[in-house]
């Protein structure tokens, strides 16, 4: 049985207290997966932290709330319940960001408060082909590890090791066995990412959500030198030149600058995609044209001067995984309904899962599984990784949907922008605006037919059988409305090339940005390219190998708690 004990909050995250006078020898904006890793090792080191969350909390432990009434009376919400992770997608008002013209989540955890838990060790290539020196596959090793000791992973989140409902899993992998694809424990055989299935991974643990929150920020919060603050919004860094010396918090309907440590402070901006690009643009840092957007909102009176404004590619390298959905139905296949879950449950699937963290809803919804991967290499003979999720969700009680990602290799890029109201839009789609990205969507469609065609009973809905894989590709708009996969990365681009002087990098290979002393970004907002899998477990390696870059660096008399 699980133990509540677990479940006991340390430290609940307090209320801004703008009035106060202390500064940080770190300020960390944002608590996702890029954050997190990185005021629990700030804090580890021994300097003073403040993490700023703009969202309220989200996990019972924090002192979130939201929750259905079968919850009520237990110190869990709805976003520790591996099964109820679908409700986003039928209320996420007070939960999704409402500055920006795609979902993200903007509560304490961010992104891993609201995901599925999908957790992959990235495969060497997501490293190799697009991250700068000092950050390839050897030079990550350390990271890899220390992430997956702190959170292992788990194909098996129901407490008693079963799953549940895995008819769509046998289907989809039995055809692809008897096609000759190979069955791989994901991230044992993480180079092993070409012809293969696997059983899911969740970070979950112990039958609930459990990932960062439970681990990062339980540690950083038993320290004292640590505090974090939610309902804290940060609109700018404050600065002379290139040196940073607070940030402008917004909370409570007031506003008040906090200061880091004089000279040696740092901020490390980890407000995701969106959030990284919109608070360096209200900082008078990023590329003219958006510089002036913001210099015209009601941010005006407040921005730097433009004399003191950092010319950088802010907001292009925009990408994100192109998702295509296909179709299969097939008789075996059991639905559940995760929907119902929330307002009018299952009894028994809710008393198992209270008792003992087991059943249908300690796995993440809507039923996943299996995953599995291929490579296409098109005429331009770059490597293409196709990242497969199968799920038991769809337009019939026995369909199931196989959403294909393109992620590593991927040569399409999009741009995001910032309007007048100081929303940022994705104003030139990321997908599929490169032939060789194309051919491998098409080239993996078709993989997967072939793979699926003996299958007894499996019909495909989507494609239908009369059109071929190119016609269906081209038959899906590149638009975010239909190819969106929520793994948007790249606004603020790591590398060595300074955007300054005509390169595309907004931060170097610590994840300073470029033209300041003491800003940072680390979170998915600097990968230069997409990488196989989902996202969440290479953003908290990211976070733990920017954690020791920035550690390394030389800080003259930074005063030590
Ligand atoms: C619905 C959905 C499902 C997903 N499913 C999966 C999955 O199963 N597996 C997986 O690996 N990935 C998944 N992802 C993607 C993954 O969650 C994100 O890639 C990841 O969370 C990004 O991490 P991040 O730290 O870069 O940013 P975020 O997680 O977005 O965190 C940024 C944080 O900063 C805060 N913030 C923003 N602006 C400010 C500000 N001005 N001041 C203070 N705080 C601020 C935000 O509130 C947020 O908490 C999913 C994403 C979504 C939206």
């Amino acid at each position: 049985a699980p133990s509540s004990e677990s479940h006991q909050p340390r430290a609940a995250a307090a209320s801004c207290s703008l009035s106060s006078k202390d500064t940080y020898d770190y300020i960390v904006v944002g608590s996702g997966p890029g954050g997190l890793p990185m005021a629990d090792r700030l804090s580890e080191a021994g300097f003073k932290v403040l993490l700023l969350e703009k969202g309220p909390p989200s996990s019972g432990r924090w002192g979130g709330t939201m929750k259905p009434s079968w919850l009520s009376g237990t110190n869990l919400t709805r976003f520790d319940v591996p099964g109820l992770c679908n409700q986003i997608w039928a209320d996420r008002n007070g939960i999704a960001c409402t500055d920006y013209d795609q979902l993200a989540g903007c509560v304490l955890g961010g992104g891993a408060a609201i995901n599925s838990g999908l957790y992959w060790k990235p495969h060497p290539d997501d490293w190799n082909m697009s991250f700068p020196a000092g950050w390839k596959a050897p030079d990550m090793q350390a990271a890899v590890d220390k992430v997956f000791t702190r959170l292992p992973g788990t194909m098996y989140p129901s407490m008693d090791g079963k799953l549940y409902l895995p008819q769509g899993y046998n289907t989809i992998s039995g055809g692809l066995s008897a096609a000759g694809w190979k069955s791989i424990v994901a991230n044992e055989q993480n180079d092993q990412r070409n012809k293969t299935f696997s059983h899911t991974t969740y970070y979950f643990s112990g039958g609930e959500r459990g990932g960062p929150m439970a681990t990062y920020l339980l540690t950083a919060s038993q320290r004292k030198n640590f505090a974090f603050w939610t309902n804290a919004g940060v609109k700018r860094v404050v600065r002379t030149g290139g040196h940073i010396t607070g940030v402008e918090v917004e909370c409570g309907g007031s506003s008040s600058v906090i200061n880091v440590t004089p000279n040696t402070g740092r901020v490390i901006i980890s407000a995701g995609t969106f959030g990284s690009a919109k608070i360096l643009w209200r900082s008078g840092i990023g590329s003219k044209d958006q510089l002036d957007v913001v210099k015209s909102s009601s941010d005006g009176s407040t921005m730097v001067s433009s004399d003191q404004w950092i010319t950088l590619p802010v907001g292009n390298n925009l990408y994100d995984h192109v998702g295509t959905d296909l179709e299969i139905s097939h008789p075996n296949v059991v639905n559940y309904d995760f929907y119902a879950a929330y307002t009018r449950p299952v009894q028994s699937d809710t008393q198992a899962y209270l008792n003992g963290r087991t059943g249908i809803l300690a796995q993440a919804a809507p039923n996943f599984g299996p995953m599995f991967w291929d490579i296409i290499t098109p005429s331009d003979g770059i490597n293409r990784h196709l990242h497969w999720q199968a799920r038991v969700e769809g337009s019939r009680s026995t369909s199931m949907t196989l959403t294909q990602y393109l992620g590593t290799g991927s040569v399409s890029r999009g741009r995001l922008t910032i309007n007048s109201q100081l929303k940022t839009i994705v104003s030139k789609s990321p997908y599929l605006n490169d032939q060789g990205d194309v051919a491998a969507v098409v080239q993996g469609v078709q993989n997967l037919r072939d793979a699926l065609s003996k299958v007894s009973g499996l019909q495909f809905i989507r494609p239908t059988s009369s059109q071929s894989s190119q016609a269906f590709v081209n038959s899906i708009p590149a638009n975010p409305g239909s190819r969106n996969s929520n793994h948007w990365i790249g606004t603020v681009k790591m590398g060595t090339d300074d955007g300054r002087t005509g390169g595309t990098a907004v931060v170097d290979t610590d994840t300073k940005v470029y033209g300041t002393d003491n800003l940072f970004v680390v979170d998915a907002s600097i990968f230069p390219g997409h990488i196989t899998s989902n996202p969440t477990a290479a953003i908290l390696i990211v976070a733990e190998h920017a954690a020791a870059k920035i550690l390394a660096l030389p800080q003259p008399g930074a005063a030590k708690n």
